[in-house]
């Protein structure tokens, strides 16, 4: 997979270089390029802001650095445009999966009070766009977002994370734990202040360890996001009865 991201802070990048992603980057399981929107200014001052049309608060990206560098970068190639904003569609592991298949993504961080429309319009002759957010609350720009989903996104591609299975294992994801958080986790020492790790763990039991990490996870998500609750089948709710 190929990630182009275009922000006036390509060092807001600089944690790309570590971890997980920068061992996938140094072994070309990746390529993330970071290019600076002021690149293609042409005045003196390197503008990328201006005024808003009709008045009020903050300044309006302009449009025509980011026309010139999404026509660099995407260069005719196929690839998907994700612009993070707080207007967008919320982004959901299913998103992550789901842009974990693409060849090419491009994500644009806009700053101030958003992006002239007009470029978001323009790509969409092209290419794919998605305005996204990531939660319901306002950033100062796209690039934090950004550094969410590419995380989001690249742990799930073959060969990044070290044990696959844990992606399976995540919050949210596939495999029977759908709409469920992850429930309590534990390692050595079995005590610690007084505290000791649940029996269930240490009897060697897989299939009561799984029901107990299922019921777990119910009650944790009951708890913590009721909202994820009702969207659970109803059968799936009653298993849990079945299996206490
Ligand atoms: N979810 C979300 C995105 C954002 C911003 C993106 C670009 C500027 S502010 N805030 N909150």
């Amino acid at each position: 997979m190929r990630i182009d991201i275009i922000s006036i802070f390509p060092d807001y990048f600089a944690p790309l270089d570590l971890s997980l992603i920068g061992r996938a980057r140094a072994s070309g399981l990746l390529d993330v390029r970071v290019h600076d929107l002021r690149s293609w200014t042409h005045d003196r001052h390197n503008t990328v802001d201006d005024t808003p049309y009709g008045g009020g608060p903050g300044m309006v990206m302009k449009p025509e650095p980011w026309g010139e560098a999404l026509d660099e970068v995407v260069a005719g190639a196929p690839a998907r445009l994700i612009l993070p904003t707080p207007s967008g569609r919320p982004f959901r592991q299913a998103d992550a999966e789901r842009l974990a298949g693409e060849e090419r993504l491009v994500f644009g961080c806009g700053r101030y009070e958003g992006i002239d429309s007009r470029v978001a319009a323009d790509a969409a002759l092209r290419m794919p766009v998605e305005e996204v957010s990531i939660g319901d609350y306002v950033l100062n720009g796209g690039e934090s977002a950004t550094l969410v989903m590419v995380e989001a996104i690249t742990r799930l591609l073959p060969g990044v994370l070290g044990n696959t299975e844990s992606a399976v294992q995540d919050s949210f994801a596939s495999g029977g734990m759908e709409n469920l958080v992850e429930g309590p986790v534990y390692t050595k020492p079995v005590m610690w202040r007084d505290q000791e790790v649940p029996p269930v763990l240490l009897s060697g039991n897989h299939g009561a360890v799984d029901r107990w990490r299922r019921d777990q996870a119910l009650r944790k998500t009951a708890r913590n996001r009721p909202d994820l609750v009702g969207a659970m089948p109803e059968e799936a709710l009653d298993r849990r009865d079945r299996e206490v």
